[in-house]
């Protein structure tokens, strides 16, 4: 019985551009810069003795309860194995391993920091391993987007720019030494509430540059960059109002913005220490606000993924 573990790191949107809107499904088209915090939910599989493939599905953590109700067949963890299932075939299927994953759910639900996203792909990775499974990047790539816009980003937890409806991966400007504190005030968002109820404006692709050198460069050019989901998300959840705030007005932030379609917010700071300074004032805003602060992960030497380019 073999063990093995992924790290699902929180995705986070710098800025979101809404650029468009396509025509066959209503999805909308983005342009959006997504970067990885240290902050994480956890996998652990075990091989079970059974054959088929099946994927047994336990949840822990501070955020279990919001998905111990659900039916686990729903869980994007379990929805991997069955794509994956899928993909090689029923015969094929029948001499996979059963496997128990254990997910620790330690980032908050329906947040707009893709943690369920951040699940299925580190579900995906774990399973290509344990089963063995040489599946060409661009096969793995449409099996990420069938499972949701955010999780091919996740597959390689890289800062990466996001086209199309978030699919179209390109690498992102290199990014400077910062700190980040990441604040959820509770309340789940519905991401298709959200866009339905933006305004139907678009917004023009992003210039970037192809590094920042230093933090103050980055935060000069996201100033010019929004996220254009942030509105109708307040208008939704108003308490987000009140996260910025706190957030802004934190000793040494220097830009705070939501990610996503909320309800979790950003800020940006000299340093992980920085960052980490500012928690406790942040915190007292909200006793019952979940503040994290730390470590941006700046390269693919940050996090442990198990994809090949
Ligand atoms: C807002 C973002 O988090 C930005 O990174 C993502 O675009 C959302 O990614 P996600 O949660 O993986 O989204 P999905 O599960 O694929 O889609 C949920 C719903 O959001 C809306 N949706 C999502 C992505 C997109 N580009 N356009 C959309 O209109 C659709 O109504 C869709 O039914
Ligand atoms: N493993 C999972 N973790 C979290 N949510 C999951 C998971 N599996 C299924 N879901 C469902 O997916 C929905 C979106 O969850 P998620 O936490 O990824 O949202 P999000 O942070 O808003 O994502 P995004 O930033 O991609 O919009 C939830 O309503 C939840 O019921």
């Amino acid at each position: 019985m073999s063990s093995l573990h992924e790290l699902a790191h929180a995705k986070i949107n710098l800025y979101l551009h809404v650029t468009g809107r396509r025509q066959a499904d209503g999805y909308h088209l983005l342009d959006s810069l997504a970067v990885f915090a240290g902050a994480a939910d956890r996998l652990d599989l075990k091989t079970g003795s059974g054959q088929g493939g099946h994927v047994a599905l336990d949840i822990k953590g501070r955020f279990s309860a919001r998905l111990g109700d659900e039916d686990c067949t729903d869980n994007l963890i379990v929805r991997a194995g069955a794509i994956l299932r899928e993909q090689i075939g029923k015969d094929a299927a029948r001499s996979l391993p059963d496997v128990e994953i254990t997910l620790h759910k330690e980032l908050p639900v329906a947040s707009g920091i893709g943690g369920g996203s951040a699940d299925a792909a580190a579900a995906l990775r774990l399973l290509l391993g344990v089963w063995n499974l040489d599946l060409p990047r661009a096969t793995l790539m449409a099996l990420a987007t069938r499972l949701g816009a955010d999780v091919p980003v996740c597959l390689d937890q890289c800062a990466a720019r996001m086209e199309g409806i978030g699919e179209e991966l390109s690498p992102a400007p290199r990014l400077p030494p910062c700190g980040m504190m990441l604040v959820n005030c509770g309340q789940s968002v519905s991401t298709p509430q959200v866009f339905k109820a933006r305004a139907p404006v678009f917004t023009p692709r992003a210039t970037l540059p192809s590094t920042w050198a230093t933090l103050a460069d980055m935060v000069r050019d996201l100033a010019t960059q929004t996220n254009d989901l942030q509105e109708a998300a307040c208008a939704i959840c108003p308490e987000i109002v009140t996260v910025l705030d706190a957030l802004r007005t934190a000793p040494g932030c220097r830009l705070a913005r939501m990610s996503g379609s909320g309800a979790t917010c950003f800020a940006l700071f000299d340093s992980p220490d920085a960052a980490r300074a500012a928690q406790a004032a942040v915190q007292q805003a909200g006793a019952h606000w979940w503040v994290w602060a730390g470590d941006l992960c700046r390269s693919s030497a940050d996090v442990r993924t198990s994809i090949p380019a």
